[in-house]
């Protein structure tokens, strides 16, 4: 069954087409990750699909109905984590997530909540005194507590150490495992690899590639890169067949190839080849760090 469905989806501002022409299913059940350079048009989208910016053309459909217009038993069954930190530093967050649980029909328990995002030790001190990335962590419980059905990530481990992106990983794993749908944008590709089932590549608002994160840009087929040390040099070799040169190269060397490395191109240099040609002067071409964003009521 289809969650998510994009048909020629268009939203200009001013001259600017942030998003242009865009094509997309996403599956139920499916994690999918939007990536993109800064400016490719990821927020917008996501933004079109809950509800809070409306198209210029094209077709949406989230759980069945237009986000646009959709009534509340609809908004009941998704969850949202934005760029944006929450500003009510005064209360805890215990106290936020009680107040936002209350008005999901079926919510999770603030306790599930706080365990699953890692608050223990900070549920009951003020949002003011968190780090930022105890308050992003926050973001996502408050993001969860509804018991949504489909679960919007926009750059969600912006600001997280490694341990506590490790943390959100087995988290969204554990969510996906109970039959989430997740969309997520990133520009962590290791966090595209490691939670997608697929990944949609786009810029200038176009989709430029879709596909597992093993095959995009035909990732799976290209040839391997073997490589060793060799009186005192290192040397590299392409190869379609890099287990026939590893084993030719153990017989020449009587048994350990020294420092020996067989490695494809990451999803990183994939990515990188993809946007190459699309990333502008306009875009930044770098990880965003986490900004704030008014939303639209
Ligand atoms: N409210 C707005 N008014 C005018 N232009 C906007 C507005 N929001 C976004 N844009 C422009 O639309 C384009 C797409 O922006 P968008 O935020 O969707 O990109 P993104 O892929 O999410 O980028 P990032 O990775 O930096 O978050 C950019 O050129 C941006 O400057």
């Amino acid at each position: 069954m289809t969650a998510i469905s994009i048909r020629g989806l268009v939203k200009a501002y001013g001259a600017k087409r942030a998003v242009d022409g865009l094509d997309l299913d996403i599956e139920t059940g499916e994690v999918f990750a939007l990536l993109g350079p800064n400016g490719a048009g990821k927020t917008t989208t996501v933004e079109i699909l809950e509800g809070f910016r409306t198209a210029d053309a094209g077709e949406v459909s989230v759980l069945g109905s237009d986000p646009h217009t959709a009534n509340r038993l609809w908004r009941n069954r998704i969850g949202i984590v934005l760029q944006t930190s929450s500003g009510l530093d005064l209360l805890t967050p215990r106290e936020i997530l009680a107040s936002t649980a209350h008005t999901y029909a079926n919510p999770r328990s603030v306790e599930e909540v706080i365990a699953a995002v890692g608050l223990q030790e900070k549920a009951d001190v003020r949002i003011a005194g968190l780090s930022g990335g105890q308050r992003r962590r926050l973001d996502v419980g408050l993001g969860i507590v509804g018991r949504p059905e489909l679960l919007f990530l926009d750059e969600p481990t912006t600001g997280f150490d490694p341990q506590a992106r490790r943390d959100f990983w087995g988290l969204i794993r554990t969510l996906a495992s109970e039959g989430t749908t997740i969309l997520l944008t990133t520009h962590y590709l290791d966090e595209a690899e490691h939670l997608a089932d697929r990944v949609g590549v786009i810029a200038g608002g176009r989709l430029l590639a879709l596909d597992t994160p093993a095959n995009l840009g035909g990732r799976a087929s290209e040839e391997a890169t073997v490589a060793w040390l060799e009186d005192g040099e290192r040397r590299t070799l392409r190869t379609a067949t890099p287990t026939l040169e590893v084993s030719r190269l153990a017989d020449r060397f009587g048994g350990e190839v020294p420092e020996l490395v067989v490695s494809r191109p990451s999803l990183e240099d994939t990515y990188l080849t993809l946007i190459a040609p699309h990333v502008t002067q306009d875009d930044e071409g770098a990880p965003a760090a986490t900004t704030t964003r008014k939303v639209p009521a």
